[in-house]
């Protein structure tokens, strides 16, 4: 029996063949009876046809009737939607958690199956795997742990990792994503219960951008909780200790990291939901070092980008008058300060002015409008600063509804993990009182109840004629004449993370650049047509997610190439025609050349239907 996600995943890897000598194989599997119906990896259930049966030692394990996998996905979608017809009288989050639970339990029993039923309905499960649900099985997973999925390393296990990282049973790891719990979603510090994040952005990359799910591994860093209720929680799965802090907790990241690196030294590892201060310092350590990116610096900040550029174009104003618009962004954390970052750079770029980039963006926390005069101002919130002679009429730690009353921006952004914080007074002077012909909200949020606002009360108090955008999925809002409705945006950097990761594997990326992610925003805000940006579509549908990150794989690659980042002698290796079809834009020879248009085609287009379903049936009965 041939291991099938090997066999796929040796066909995406083709472009490592230029780089690596090290190309996954079909290998063989050795277990046997009871053991392969036990391995989510290799279980077809009642689909092991009788040949089958007897070369693996299944007689009477099964019931004799062989089902097809057709039939097996037909089946799990009809329990589904019967689970959806009997619950419509139940709270939504008992209904959410009852949908988790089904994909949850055929995810540790088949894992083709379970795949194909995601990517199939990508825009119905997206919002259980990933957020809002996954908010709410992280702040119940003690209670809904039944099987370990990923790597859990806490501090207990320091001196012990380099060992350890062999425990885990695949040969090949291509995507990690960690996390430390200590800001889960909005919802804080989670400990150990954090876990449930990797996992569901992990389905996210097998979904959304065709990564081997075998080569995926999720990661905890268990360094304790300050989360009083968990620690006073008997049931509580995680290390009983407050957070380790400073070099302690330095030196376990440290550890894992080296630990990662030794034994995958390709490995692309993503950091997400550190809480800030961690978040930067990270970031920072290990950068130049290692093949890591924050996602929640530097991914959001992609997707906040595309969503802002196109904004303008929604105004019918070109890019370049990106560095006119007025934002007033709310939350000066991770992501908040990401977005910026990336907004100022964008600006320079633009308009070839880097000292006065920062003059049209405002940056509020907790304590209102950022200036110079902060006491114990973050270094990091630092260059958003506004210095106070240049702001009449705003003084420090203004109240957002002073800023906006002033500022009349062009765009209300939140990051602040607080809900219903865009009131309906703010929406109201945000948006009536803007100098924008189209102005737009980002409540970006997560889960939903810690949106900054609805979708529905954005619509509602500021009027038709808004952009609107949230990072958990709403509905798109009635707006009663004549059958008008207002689009929600989902800006989530679930539109970048897979397509990140996947064009860093793919081209053999050492570090993942600023001007990598400038990119991929870039490409992401270009896909999107001027009709669909009239009608304030700024992000294409999540179906068409594949697509997505098949396209910012080019432009990554590109950047990649121009940026120069790579080692010299990886650079000897690229050949002179490559360059040139760079150069020409004649991208289907370019990827041939660089050995991956074929397989991400054959991942993400029409086969993938044909890939999942006989491919890896196929090839798992050879
Ligand atoms: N849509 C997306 O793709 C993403 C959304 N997020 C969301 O952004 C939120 C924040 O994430 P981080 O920046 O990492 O958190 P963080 O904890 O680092 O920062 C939160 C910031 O909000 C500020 N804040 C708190 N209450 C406030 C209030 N009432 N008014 C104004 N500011 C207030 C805090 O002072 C702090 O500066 C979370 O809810 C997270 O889910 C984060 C990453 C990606
Ligand atoms: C989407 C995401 O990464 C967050 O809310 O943290
Ligand atoms: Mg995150």
């Amino acid at each position: 029996m041939w291991n099938l996600a090997r066999f796929a995943a040796s066909r995406l890897s083709r472009s490592r063949r230029l780089f690596s000598s090290a190309i996954p194989g079909p290998c063989i599997v050795h277990k046997r009876g009871a053991d392969i119906l036990h391995d989510p990896w290799f279980n077809k259930d009642t689909g092991f046809p009788l040949t089958e049966r007897d070369r693996l030692g299944l007689r009477g394990l099964l019931p004799p009737r062989v089902i097809s996998f057709e039939q097996q996905y037909d089946r799990f979608m009809e329990s589904y939607r019967s689970l959806e017809r009997n619950t419509k009288c139940q709270p939504e989050s008992v209904v959410a958690l009852a949908k988790w639970r089904i994909l949850n339990r055929l995810h540790d029993r088949n894992e083709t199956l379970y795949y194909r039923v995601l990517i199939d309905n990508i825009k119905d499960f997206a919002p259980i795997i990933y957020t809002p649900t996954v908010g709410l099985v992280c702040q119940n997973y003690s209670g809904l742990f039944r099987r370990p999925r990923g790597m859990y390393f806490s501090a207990k296990d320091k001196g012990e990792m380099m060992s350890m990282i062999y425990n885990w049973p695949a040969q090949q790891v291509d995507m990690i994503v960690l996390t430390d719990g200590s800001r889960i979603l909005g919802l804080g510090d989670l400990g150990v219960q954090g876990i449930g994040i990797p996992i569901g952005k992990l389905d996210m990359y097998v979904a959304a951008a065709g990564i081997n799910p075998q080569r995926i591994l999720p990661v905890m860093l268990d360094v304790g909780t300050n989360n009083q209720k968990l620690l006073e929680d008997p049931l509580y799965l995680g290390l009983r200790q407050p957070r380790l802090e400073g070099e302690e907790y330095l030196s376990i990241v440290d550890e894992f990291m080296e630990a990662v690196f030794t034994r995958w030294p390709k490995a692309i590892v993503q950091f997400e939901d550190f809480q800030m201060k961690w978040a930067f310092e990270t970031l920072e350590r290990y950068r130049k070092k290692f093949c890591m990116f924050n996602d929640d610096i530097q991914g959001t900040a992609g997707v906040a980008l595309a969503g802002l550029l196109g904004t303008v174009r929604a105004q019918g104003r070109s890019l370049a008058d990106f560095a006119n618009q007025k934002i007033v962004v709310v939350g000066a954390g991770s992501a908040g300060l990401g977005v910026l970052s990336m907004a100022v750079q964008a600006v320079a770029r633009m308009a070839g002015k880097s000292e006065t980039a920062a003059s049209n963006f405002f940056l509020l926390d907790k304590d209102g409008l950022i200036t110079k005069e902060r006491k114990n101002l973050d270094p990091a919130a630092a260059p958003f600063a506004k210095d106070p002679g240049q702001i009449v009429g705003l003084r420090e730690g203004a109240s957002l509804l002073e800023v906006v009353k002033k500022v009349k921006p062009d765009v209300l952004l939140g990051l602040s993990g607080v809900g219903g914080v865009f009131n309906e007074e703010v929406v109201l002077k945000a948006m009536h009182e803007s100098d924008s012909s189209k102005p737009a909200i980002f409540a970006m949020s997560n889960p939903t109840m810690n949106a900054e606002c609805t979708a529905a009360d954005a619509f509602k108090h500021a009027g038709e004629n808004i952009v609107f955008a949230s990072g958990s999925p709403f509905e798109n809002v009635n707006l009663g004449s004549n059958g008008k409705v207002g689009h929600v945006n989902q800006a989530n950097n679930m539109y970048l993370f897979p397509g990140i990761g996947l064009g860093a594997l793919l081209s053999g990326a050492h570090f993942i650049t600023d001007g990598m992610l400038q990119a991929a925003a870039e490409c992401l805000a270009s896909y999107m047509t001027d009709e669909e940006i009239q009608r304030g579509i700024l992000y294409p549908s999540i179906n068409r997610v594949f697509d997505i990150s098949q396209q910012r794989l080019e432009h990554l690659s590109c950047e990649l190439l121009l940026q120069r980042n790579w080692q010299k002698g990886m650079e000897m290796w690229v050949p002179e025609s490559w360059r040139t079809c760079q150069k020409r834009r004649r991208w289907n020879t370019y990827f041939e050349i660089c050995g991956t248009l074929f397989t991400a085609h054959l991942f993400m287009r029409s086969r993938l239907r044909i890939l999942f379903s006989t491919i890896w049936m196929e090839a798992i009965s050879m």
